[in-house]
């Protein structure tokens, strides 16, 4: 498996995946040739990039940057797959996000025999959206209450993989698919990477909420601390975001104090009347894996072990470590 940093110029084989679930991350939306070979996904990145830069696109360092983090993502997604979708695993869960669209990428590139025999549950319409073009079969949680595995995005993970999640407004199905897994694995690139909650992420906490009860729930909010939680509006629409599930999503940004104990943050949100979902996910992953900058992979399980592995041991890894 070769570094981003040495990535080969050849755009040439594989087929095209949706790359972006998040507003925000425009620079992430481009269309991604993929191949078995991480190296070569990185180079097709550049590819597309440097032609989208010739329509008046980024700058050439914006857009190196988005290369080495979109190979970042890849490295994460294909490592934990290979760690923890085995031939067994018959029941998986699709979490939302652009790194899945990688995860998706590598389950396919199992092959069909053993994909044939398995059934994926979306977290959302991006994921739904994922199964299907992936020629997978699609089942839905209220069909398969146990799963065996789900693989999700997450906007931060802390020391102790909790998470903040809901960035893109899917926290409530993918808690759901989260509580479902006997095995919960998050994927992201570096920056997601943090000692502490609120570090990199500064929106805030995604809340769903029921939509009458916004304004009563945003005054609460602030009353637990959060001054500036606003409501999410859309960006090519007026009025708000609606989720998948019909919901409204309040953003609430909190003080490190509050973050430093997110268990007791997640239970005054929940608590609150109207509040459908709140998107910290506290303690329910078994592992979290970053693809970083050089090419190395660095794995935190719920153990406390952390460890970073380079090229070379991604590639010989060859170990499940999947229940
Ligand atoms: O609601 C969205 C999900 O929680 C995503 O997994 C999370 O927002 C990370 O998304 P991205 O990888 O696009 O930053």
């Amino acid at each position: 498996m070769s570094s981003p940093a040495i990535a080969r110029l050849d755009a040439s084989k594989g087929s095209s995946i949706p790359n972006n679930s998040n507003p925000g991350d425009a620079t992430a939306t481009a269309n991604v040739t993929t191949s078995t070979n991480p190296a070569d996904n990185v180079a097709a990145h550049a590819v597309n990039i440097a032609s989208q830069e010739a329509k008046g696109a980024p700058s050439a360092s914006a857009t190196q940057a988005a290369t080495v983090i979109e190979g970042a993502k890849q490295l994460a997604a294909y490592t934990a797959v290979d760690h923890h979708i085995l031939p067994h695993h018959k029941v998986i869960g699709i979490g939302s996000g652009s790194t899945v669209p990688y995860v998706v990428d590598r389950i396919v590139q199992q092959g069909k025999e053993v994909n044939s025999g398995r059934v994926f549950i979306p977290t959302g319409f991006q994921s739904k959206e994922l199964i299907v073009k992936a020629g997978l079969i699609l089942g839905d949680v209220d069909q398969y209450p146990n799963i065996d595995v789900t693989v999700d995005g997450a906007d931060e993970v802390d020391s102790d993989l909790n998470c903040i999640k809901g960035g893109g407004a899917c926290h409530l199905r993918e808690k759901v698919l989260a509580e479902a897994a006997e095995t919960w694995v998050v994927v992201a690139d570096y920056r997601k990477n943090s000692k502490v909650l609120g570090t990199t992420y500064k929106q805030g906490v995604p809340i769903e909420v029921a939509p009458f009860a916004y304004a009563k729930l945003l005054q609460n909010v602030h009353r637990l601390g959060s001054e500036k939680a606003v409501l999410r509006m859309a960006k090519a629409k007026a009025g708000p975001v609606v989720t998948d599930n019909g919901n409204f999503v309040i953003d609430a940004p909190f003080d490190e104090s509050k973050y430093k104990d997110p268990h007791s943050l997640l239970t005054n949100l929940k608590m609150l009347t109207g509040v459908v979902e709140v998107g910290l996910f506290c303690r329910m992953a078994k592992a979290a894996y970053f693809g970083n900058q050089d090419g190395s992979v660095t794995i935190k399980r719920d153990n406390g072990e952390e460890a970073t592995l380079r090229e070379e041991e991604i590639k010989n890894y060859g170990g499940a470590t999947s229940t």
